[in-house]
């Protein structure tokens, strides 16, 4: 089975946009998981332009599912993600002023000093997943670190899905399969939406996990919240 974890960034984008409390950041984790969200994901960012400090704290005790925190582990991420203690930490290399995450890890250059942090995080008993472009050859490396699992950045998926469904799956698959045969789990998301998902999480074997943030609140204005959340959860059925 594939979890839907949903990421609420762009919640608490259009919250600061006012700088008060609409939409709540909190109000919308309890109401997706009300509605069958599997787990919440979030990914606090140095200059807190959605998600803050505030809000990693204020959702710990309402996320009854899964709480998936993303980020680059500088030293105020890493402490702040031991103190609050989310059932998953996701390791992302991206520069501060990054519009939007951009790349994984380089797991072979940044081996030992992902390997530090990932012991840290393990000793706190929070599972660990590292951003992964769709190269098999770094998933030894990924593996060799002590994560738990790779998340697989779906952007060029997604993109590349409209033209040729089959090209664009290819480098996912082929890590996948790397990914199974060194024990690690494996983790999605990027760009993922109602229109890419079905066709990626049937294809890529023992996918376990999703996250969804940009693509499913864009299309929750539309469709509203609920509806588009079963709608997701649908495309992951497998029945
Ligand atoms: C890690 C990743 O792929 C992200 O998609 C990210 O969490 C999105 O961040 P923004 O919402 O800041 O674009
Ligand atoms: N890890 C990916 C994520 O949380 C959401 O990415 P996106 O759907 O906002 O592109």
């Amino acid at each position: 089975m594939t979890k839907l974890s949903v990421n609420i960034n762009k919640i608490a984008t259009l919250r600061n946009a006012r700088g008060g409390e609409t939409p709540s950041v909190t109000e919308a984790a309890i109401k997706i998981q009300e509605f069958g969200g599997q787990g919440i994901t979030i990914h606090p960012r140095p200059d807190e332009r959605h998600i803050t400090r505030k809000d990693v704290y204020d959702l710990k005790p309402l996320v009854t599912t899964e709480f998936n925190i993303e980020g680059n582990p500088h030293q105020s991420f890493i402490d702040m993600v031991l103190d609050v203690k989310p059932e998953q930490v996701t390791l992302v290399p991206d520069a501060d002023d990054a519009i939007t995450s951009n790349a994984g890890w380089d797991t072979k250059k940044h081996q030992d000093y992902l390997t530090e942090i990932i012991a840290e995080f393990k000793n706190a008993g929070i599972r660990t997943s590292i951003f992964l472009d769709p190269l098999p050859e770094l998933v030894e490396y990924a593996a060799k670190t002590g994560a738990d699992r790779i998340e697989l950045y779906t952007e060029a998926y997604a993109k590349n899905y409209l033209s040729n469904k089959e090209q664009a799956i290819k480098p996912y698959y082929d890590t996948a399969v790397a990914a199974n045969e060194f024990g690690l789990g494996i983790n999605a998301g990027h760009d993922l939406s109602l229109e890419n998902l079905k066709y990626f999480a049937d294809t890529i074997p023992n996918l376990l996990e999703v996250s969804i943030g940009h693509a499913l609140i864009s299309e929750a204005l539309y469709m509203g919240l609920e509806n588009t959340v079963q709608s997701y959860l649908k495309r992951l059925a497998k029945w």
